[in-house]
């Protein structure tokens, strides 16, 4: 990291509906940093941010007036709109959190500050070549164990952090019908590498990525009105993500830091979003798995560019949603281009 202090090189983005009470348990946290707000839904709601937050705030009018005729690829009417403050973000770090998740409490009933923990996650290397078993190697109190190659031990540069939840858990809809009552009670002190070639499940609820590693990969993909899916939008982004980071040998982190997630959404108009992703899930795995790029490109957007004709050839049989997806992840790249023209170069 640079010694331009951390407040400055990182924004927080919020997607919401709603009013943001909840900023006032993050406050000691938060405050000094800067929070780029995607108010979604009516643009004419005014939505109330408590005082003393440093923030800019987009609306659906100000995201169609910046991007024009790309503006249809941000999504409306679903947390994927998040990405348009990815997008805007001059920030090298970018955290993103739900307006429904607080503060956690570690086993010793202290408060989490999750933007200090996704920090150190950020800042130390990534292990995604070979597992160590006593997970992370790097942090106080524990090292690589016997039989971990010296040769990988210096590790690779972080790109993303993937936090976790106590209490409602980021279950999907048939799991959260089955399970109404279920809640996540096990605080697990961890952190580990996705290893290479491992997709995962990327939540977008408590999430912390480097811009300039990665930035151009986090579409969050069209979902909300008019789309035949919904909830797919951190999915789809974490396995482009995932494979991008593969390529160019970037690594992926998952565990903590906790928040409290504390609402659960009406699993009946989560399913009625899933059911058709629960069923091209299992398409789209496998081509992700499949999924190689142009071992020449180092450049993201270039490999975002190439990812999508690839998406468009290899998953446009299953619905001409895809083809559109297609489109829209280039549409995404031309925008992150338009707002970030240091990436064109
Ligand atoms: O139309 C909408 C709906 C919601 N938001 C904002 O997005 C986040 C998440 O909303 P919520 O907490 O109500 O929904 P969850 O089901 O818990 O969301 C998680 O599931 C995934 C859905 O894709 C996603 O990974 C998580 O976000 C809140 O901040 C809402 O205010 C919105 O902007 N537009
Ligand atoms: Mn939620």
């Amino acid at each position: 990291m640079s010694s331009v202090p951390l407040k400055d090189q990182l924004d927080i983005v919020i997607p919401t509906i709603r009013d943001l009470g909840f900023l006032e348990q993050w406050r000691p946290f938060f405050q000094p940093y800067h929070l780029i707000i995607i108010q979604d839904g009516d643009p004419t709601r005014k939505i109330s941010v408590p005082e003393g937050f440093d923030y800019e705030l987009y609306t659906r009018t100000d995201i169609e007036r910046i991007l024009g005729d790309k503006a249809w690829a941000i999504s409306f009417k679903d947390s994927a709109c998040r990405c348009f403050g990815f997008m805007v973000s001059k920030k090298r770090y970018i955290y993103t959190i739900d307006d429904d998740c607080f503060v956690a409490k570690n086993p010793s009933g202290d408060d989490i500050n999750v933007l200090e923990q996704h920090i150190k996650n950020m800042l130390s290397p990534s292990t995604p070549f070979f597992f160590n078993t006593l997970y992370d190697p790097y942090r106080e109190g524990t090292d690589f164990v016997r039989g971990y190659p010296f040769s990988l031990r210096d590790g690779v540069p972080t790109a993303l952090s993937h936090g976790l939840w106590l209490n409602i858990p980021d279950y999907d809809a048939p799991t959260q019908m089955v399970k109404p009552r279920e809640r996540n009670t096990r605080y697990v002190d961890c952190v580990m590498t996705v290893p290479k070639n491992t997709l995962f499940p990327m939540c977008g609820m408590n999430l912390c990525f480097d811009r300039d590693l990665i930035g151009p990969a986090l579409y969050f993909g069209l979902m909300g009105e008019g789309q035949p899916i919904g909830r797919y939008d951190d999915m789809w982004a974490g396995w482009c993500t995932k494979v991008i980071c593969d390529h160019l040998g970037l690594g992926c982190k998952t565990g903590l830091p906790y928040v409290w997630h504390s609402k659960a959404s009406n699993p009946f108009v989560n399913l009625r979003k899933e059911y058709k992703g629960i069923f091209w899930q299992e398409e789209m795995i496998p081509f992700f798995q499949n999924l190689t790029l142009n071992k020449e490109t180092t450049d993201v957007c270039e490999l975002y560019l190439e990812m999508a004709e690839k998406v468009r050839s290899g998953l446009g049989h299953i619905d001409p949603y895809f083809t559109k997806l297609a489109d829209g992840m280039i549409a995404w790249i031309h925008g992150w281009r338009q707002l970030n023209p240091a990436t064109k170069a």
